[in-house]
């Protein structure tokens, strides 16, 4: 443990693509670097950019709106990047490349090094192929790290989020917390949002710390987006 309750390596992983990974990981390394740690971004896997500058890296916009990173180069956080927006996987077999997992362990052990907390970003939702034989959520379990689940508000996400549980505990990797996002749609009914978290925590097990609002300026969040997290590593508040 870095400090409290926070793991070393954390793993922010989605109920699905463009759920809001990057968004959490960009919180966390504000959070931490708030904190006075020495956090590090990895996104070990990119597909759909040509380099980690292009205008759809996750590295880059967490590098831009991170104060601590904005002079620092954002390719130092991307292992692997893939031309095409698809599952690493094919993306991957598409440039005639394969991912090995060993190279990305042996990065993680050496920012290990140097900083702490790590956050790791997956590419799309956990059982995303990898490999011809390993899903994106198998990183975790073979780098140690701690999932943080990123699950949306709204409609639809109890199945997305309760099978993402499913799937999380038969790898035996509890995730340390759940927050719903709600970029985009801000007519979400409350009382859906409430029995959205009433069922994650009463079907799934684990109390959601809560639901990060529309971000309108990525490098100034509201300050309840901190709340959530700080509320998130306080397990004793946190267990259903
Ligand atoms: N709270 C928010 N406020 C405003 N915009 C948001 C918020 N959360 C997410 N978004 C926007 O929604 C889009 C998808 O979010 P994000 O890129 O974080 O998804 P992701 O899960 O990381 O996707 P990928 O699987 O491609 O990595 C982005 O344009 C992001 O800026
Ligand atoms: C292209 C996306 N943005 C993402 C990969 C998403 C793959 C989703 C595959 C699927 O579930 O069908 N890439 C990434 O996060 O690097
Ligand atoms: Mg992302």
């Amino acid at each position: 443990m870095s400090s409290n309750q926070e793991p070393e390596i954390l793993f922010v992983v989605g109920t699905d693509t463009g759920i809001g990974k990057t968004v959490l990981s960009l919180l966390l390394m504000q959070f931490f670097f708030a904190k006075g740690l020495k956090p590090f971004y990895l996104k070990p896997v990119q597909t759909g950019c040509r380099d980690p500058y292009d205008t759809d890296s996750d590295a880059r916009f967490v590098y831009k709106h991170v104060e601590a990173l904005r002079s620092r180069d954002p390719a130092e956080s991307v292992i692997y990047c893939f031309r095409e927006p698809k599952a690493p996987y094919f993306a991957a077999r598409n440039e005639e490349c394969t991912i090995d997992p060993r190279v990305i362990r042996k990065v993680v052990e050496e920012k290990r090094l140097d900083h702490s907390p790590l956050v790791l970003e997956a590419a799309g939702g956990i059982l995303v192929p990898m490999t011809s034989t390993q899903h994106g959520i198998d990183l975790a379990a073979e780098t140690g790290a701690r999932p943080v689940l990123a699950a949306r508000s709204a409609l639809g996400t109890i199945n997305h989020t309760l099978l993402t549980l499913e799937v999380l505990r038969a790898r035996n990797l509890e995730p340390l917390g759940i927050v719903f996002i709600d970029p985009f749609d801000p007519c979400t009914p409350r009382d859906l949002v409430e029995e959205n978290m009433e069922a994650v925590r009463d079907f799934g097990g684990i109390r959601v710390a809560g639901v990060i609002p529309r971000i309108p300026d990525f490098s100034n969040p509201p300050g309840e987006c901190f709340e959530i997290l700080r509320r998130m590593f306080t397990r004793e508040r946190f267990s259903p």
